[in-house]
């Protein structure tokens, strides 16, 4: 993994609002093949690190690295276009278009589809049986036709994971992308983020709250406690250390030493 070059990189990544530092120099670089959690506790600062790196915040200090190309000042849209891809929340799509209509969006922008292009029936039919695969991944191909801001929750998310898929970027980041869903539909996403980890040419990004599934898909897991990394490495060493059972899990260091 070492001897491979980083696909994305946090450099001493720094945020600081008004008195408060939210990230604090954390630095990082992530693999191509690799599934990395990102967990701590709330306020700890996840959200906030995937907003830098996605490119909803820019850093007070410090770089997000693309393939080695600086692009902590380029506006998100743009690091999508370069291969950033993060599950979008619905109310920033369209929202009252069909889950289809959304999907074949998704397809046509990964293809740069123009106007022109949209127009020509084949291409558009092409589109479509695209995006309805898409759709069948995430179970969703029997609510194409509903309007997208009025599936019910588990749906919605289903559909943000869909797009995101569609998209085919080359980092992919998911923000507790299981929250509010049955858990029945919980499998569906995991086994699509396992799937995604298994084709070993993408980066995944995971923030997530339940140890289960962190234990259970990464390859790898980042603390952030106050806003700095505080551990890094394998899940079951992460897991066992002192500074996680204390910082995250909220053990004392006394009953540390007895777990
Ligand atoms: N736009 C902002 N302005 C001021 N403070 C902010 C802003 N965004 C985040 N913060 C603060 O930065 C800190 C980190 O917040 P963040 O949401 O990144 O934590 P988190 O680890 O994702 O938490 P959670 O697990 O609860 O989602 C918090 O103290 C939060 O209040």
């Amino acid at each position: 993994m070492a001897s491979e070059n980083p696909v994305i990189e946090s450099r001493d990544l720094t945020i600081q609002f008004g008195g408060h530092v939210a990230v604090n120099q954390v630095s990082c670089a992530f693999y191509p093949g690799t599934l990395t959690s990102i967990v701590g506790p709330n306020g700890a600062g996840k959200t906030t690190w995937f907003n830098l790196i996605s490119g909803q915040l820019r850093p007070t200090s410090g770089q997000v690295l693309l393939h080695g190309e600086d692009i902590s000042r380029l506006p998100a849209p743009t690091r999508a276009d370069k291969g950033l891809g993060r599950a979008f929340q619905l109310t920033n799509l369209f929202p009252n278009l069909t889950v289809l209509e959304n999907t074949r969006l998704a397809v046509a922008s990964r293809y740069n589809i123009g106007y022109n292009f949209w127009h020509m029936a084949a291409r558009r039919q092409d589109i479509t049986d695209r995006a309805m695969d898409y759709l069948r991944q995430v179970r969703l191909e029997h609510r194409a036709d509903a309007i997208a801001n009025g599936l019910p929750h588990g749906d919605q998310r289903k559909l943000e994971v869909g797009l995101l898929l569609a998209l085919e970027p080359e980092v992919f980041m998911f923000d507790e992308p299981t929250a509010g869903m049955s858990v029945d539909e919980v499998p569906i996403i995991l086994g699509l983020i396992a799937d995604i980890k298994a084709r070993q040419d993408k980066v995944v990004l995971l923030v997530e709250h339940k140890m289960d599934v962190v234990r259970s898909l990464s390859d790898r897991i980042v603390v952030l406690h106050n806003g700095e990394l505080v551990a890094d490495g394998e899940p079951a060493e992460v897991i066992a250390s002192p500074v996680v059972q204390e910082a995250y899990l909220g053990v004392a260091q006394d009953e540390t030493e007895q777990v």
